[in-house]
C-alpha cells in the first residue's frame, strides 16, 4: 500500500519507544527525529514536518508530566494527533442531500482516476439508494467519452456526453439539464484532466463550474505523485472551490507524501479513497482509522463494519446454524465465498492491531489467495450429500474412497483433501463450543460474537502458515478476536 513503507518506520520509531526502560529527553528527540525523518523520505514537505515536530515538542514537556502518568502513551497519543492533523483540518465534508438535484464536477491532474473515481462515486451512491447520473464534460482527451460510457453501462447507470460537441461546457450544461429534468438526485460531471501550467484549461474548468454551478466540487488526488503536487493543489484550489478530496491508487506502492502534503494545501477534508482498478475497491474515508492503520494500530471498527456488512440473509441462516453447533462443508464454502469479498488478504490484515500495511507482501498475499481458491476447488467436487452432513469429517473417515474421487475431481492430491477436512474439522470443532452461547445474556450481542470468531478464526486457517506463523500463530490473532467482540460490544451498547 502507499505509505506503506513510512506506516512501518512510523512504527518501529514508536515500538523502540516501548522498548526503553526510561524515556528521557535524549529517547524522546530520537523518537521524533526518527519520526520526522521517515516522513521527509516519504515526500511530505518539510514545512509540515517542522510544524509536526514543534507541536510533539510542544504538547510534550517530560519533566512536567505527573508521577503516575505513561509517558509512551502520552507521545504515542500526541503524534497520532500531529499525524492526524497532517489531513483532517475538522472541516464537515460536503454530503448530498436526498430528493433533492445535487451536481457534482470532478477535477484533478491528467491521468489521477478522475474517471474511474467518477464511476466508482456514482456507484457507492446508487448501490446506497441514490438516483445517480454521470455526465462526460472531458471534450480534450480522445477516448474520455467511451472509458465513462463503458464504466457508466457496466455498472447501469445513465449516461450523458456527445461525440460532436467539442465545448466542454455546452456538454456539461445539456448533461445536467437533462438529469436535472429526469429528477435524478446526484449528477457526476467528468472533466478533463489538467497541469498548473494549462492556463487555458484551467479557465475551461472555471467556465464549467460557472455554467452549472455545483453543489460540491471534488479534487482527486493520485497518491502516487511527488512533491509537485502540493504546487498543482495550490493551482486548482485557487481557481476552484474545491469541497473535498478522494485519494486514488492507496494500493499501490509509491512513497505518498506529496499528496499528503498537497491535501494539507486544499485543507478539504478526504471523502473516499481508491484501492483498486475495480468500482467496488472504494472506501468512505476516516481519518483516525486510517493513522490507526498506518501505524499497526489496526482498524477493528472497519474489521468489524466489513463483517458486519457481508451479513447477508444467508449468512444469517448460517449463523442460526452456528449457534446449534451445526456446521457443513457447504457453510464453510459460503464462508471462504465471503472472506474473498472482503477484499485483498493484506487489506483486512492491515486492520488487525499490531499489523501494519506492509505486514503482508503481495507474494504471501498471492499465496493466501492461491490456498483458499484451491480449497474452494476442491469443495466444488464435492457432492450435495458431502457437502450438506452435518458432520462431514465422520463422512469421509467412514468412507475414504471418497477422498480419492474428490482429488480426482479437483485435481489435486489425496493430501490437499485430507488437509481440507483437518480444517474443516477444527472450524467444526470451534461450533461445538460455541453450542448453547444464545443461553447467556443478549441473543444478538452472542450471534455477533459467534459471526466474530467465525471469521477471525477462519482467517488463521486460511492465511498461509508462513505468514501465519510472523502473526504469531494461532494465538496471536486470539487478541484480535477479543479486541473484534469487545468492539461489537461496545458497538450494540
Ligand atoms: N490501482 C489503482 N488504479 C486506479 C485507481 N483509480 C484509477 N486507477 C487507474 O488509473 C488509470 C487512470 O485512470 P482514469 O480514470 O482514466 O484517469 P483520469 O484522471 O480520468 O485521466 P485523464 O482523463 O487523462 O485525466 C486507469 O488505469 C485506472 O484504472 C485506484 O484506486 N487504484
Amino acid at each position: 500500500m502507499v505509505l506503506g513503507d513510512l506506516g512501518q518506520r512510523l512504527s518501529s520509531a514508536l515500538r523502540q519507544l516501548s522498548k526503553e526502560t526510561v524515556i528521557n529527553e535524549k529517547v524522546f528527540d530520537d523518537t521524533l527525529g526518527k519520526i520526522c525523518r521517515a516522513l521527509l523520505e516519504a515526500d511530505v514537505n518539510i514545512r509540515l514536518v517542522k510544524r509536526l515536530r514543534e507541536n510533539v515538542k510542544q504538547a510534550i514537556n517530560l519533566e512536567e508530566i505527573a508521577v503516575g502518568l505513561n509517558k509512551r502513551q502520552l507521545i504515542l497519543q500526541v503524534v497520532i494527533k500531529e499525524l492526524i492533523r497532517l489531513i483532517d483540518f475538522e472541516v464537515k465534508p460536503w454530503e448530498p442531500v436526498k430528493n433533492k438535484c445535487n451536481i457534482v464536477m470532478f477535477v484533478g491532474l491528467q491521468g489521477s482516476g478522475k474517471t474511474t473515481t467518477c464511476t466508482k462515486y456514482a456507484y457507492y451512491y446508487m448501490k446506497h439508494g441514490w438516483k445517480t447520473a454521470l455526465v462526460c464534460a472531458d471534450t480534450f482527451r480522445a477516448g474520455a467519452f467511451d472509458q465513462l460510457q463503458q464504466n457508466a453501462s457496466k455498472v447501469r447507470i445513465p449516461f450523458y456526453g456527445s461525440y460532436t460537441e467539442s465545448d466542454p461546457v455546452v456538454v456539461a450544461m445539456n448533461g445536467v439539464e437533462i438529469f436535472r429534468k429526469d429528477k435524478f438526485e446526484l449528477i457526476i460531471v467528468d472533466t478533463s484532466g489538467r497541469h498548473a501550467q494549462e492556463e487555458s484549461l484551467f479557465e475551461e474548468m472555471l467556465e464549467i463550474s460557472n455554467s452549472i454551478k455545483p453543489d460540491n466540487i471534488i479534487f482527486v488526488i493520485d497518491a502516487s505523485i511527488g512533491q509537485a503536487c502540493e504546487l498543482h493543489a495550490q493551482a486548482f484550489k485557487s481557481k476552484v472551490d474545491i469541497g473535498s478530496i478522494i485519494v486514488t491508487k492507496l494500493d499501490g506502492h509509491a512513497k505518498g507524501g506529496g499528496a499528503l502534503s498537497a491535501i494539507a494545501t486544499t485543507k478539504s477534508p478526504i471523502i473516499f479513497i481508491g484501492t483498486g482498478e475495480y468500482f467496488d475497491d472504494f472506501e468512505v474515508f476516516k481519518t483516525k482509522p486510517f493513522i490507526d492503520k498506518l501505524l499497526g494500530i489496526g482498524d477493528i471498527q472497519g474489521l468489524y463494519d466489513k463483517i458486519i456488512s457481508l451479513n447477508s440473509e444467508h449468512d444469517k441462516s448460517f449463523i442460526i446454524n452456528a449457534k446449534d453447533g451445526q456446521f457443513t462443508l457447504r457453510n464453510m464454502y459460503e464462508q471462504f465465498q465471503n472472506f474473498m469479498k472482503m477484499g485483498s488478504f493484506g487489506q483486512v490484515i492491515s486492520m488487525i492491531p499490531g499489523f501494519g500495511t506492509e505486514f503482508m507482501s503481495k507474494n504471501d498475499e498471492q499465496k493466501s489467495q492461491a490456498r483458499l481458491k484451491k480449497m474452494m476447488c476442491i469443495m466444488d467436487s464435492m457432492n450435495d450429500i458431502e457437502l450438506d452432513h452435518i458432520d462431514g469429517a465422520k463422512l469421509f473417515k467412514s468412507q475414504p474412497g471418497r477422498y480419492t474421487r474428490v482429488a480426482n475431481g479437483a485435481g489435486v492430491s489425496l493430501c490437499d483433501v485430507k488437509d481440507l477436512i483437518v480444517q474443516y474439522s477444527q472450524f467444526y470443532k470451534m461450533m461445538e463450543r460455541m453450542k448453547g452461547l444464545s443461553k447467556f445474556g443478549n441473543m444478538q450481542r452472542n450471534i455477533n460474537s459467534i459471526n466474530m470468531q467465525r471469521i477471525t478464526s477462519q482467517m488463521s486457517e486460511l492465511i498461509d502458515p508462513g505468514v501465519l506463523s510472523h502473526m504469531g500463530g494461532t494465538s496471536g490473532l486470539s487478541s484480535m478476536i477479543r479486541q473484534l467482540q469487545q468492539s461489537s460490544r461496545t458497538d450494540r451498547s
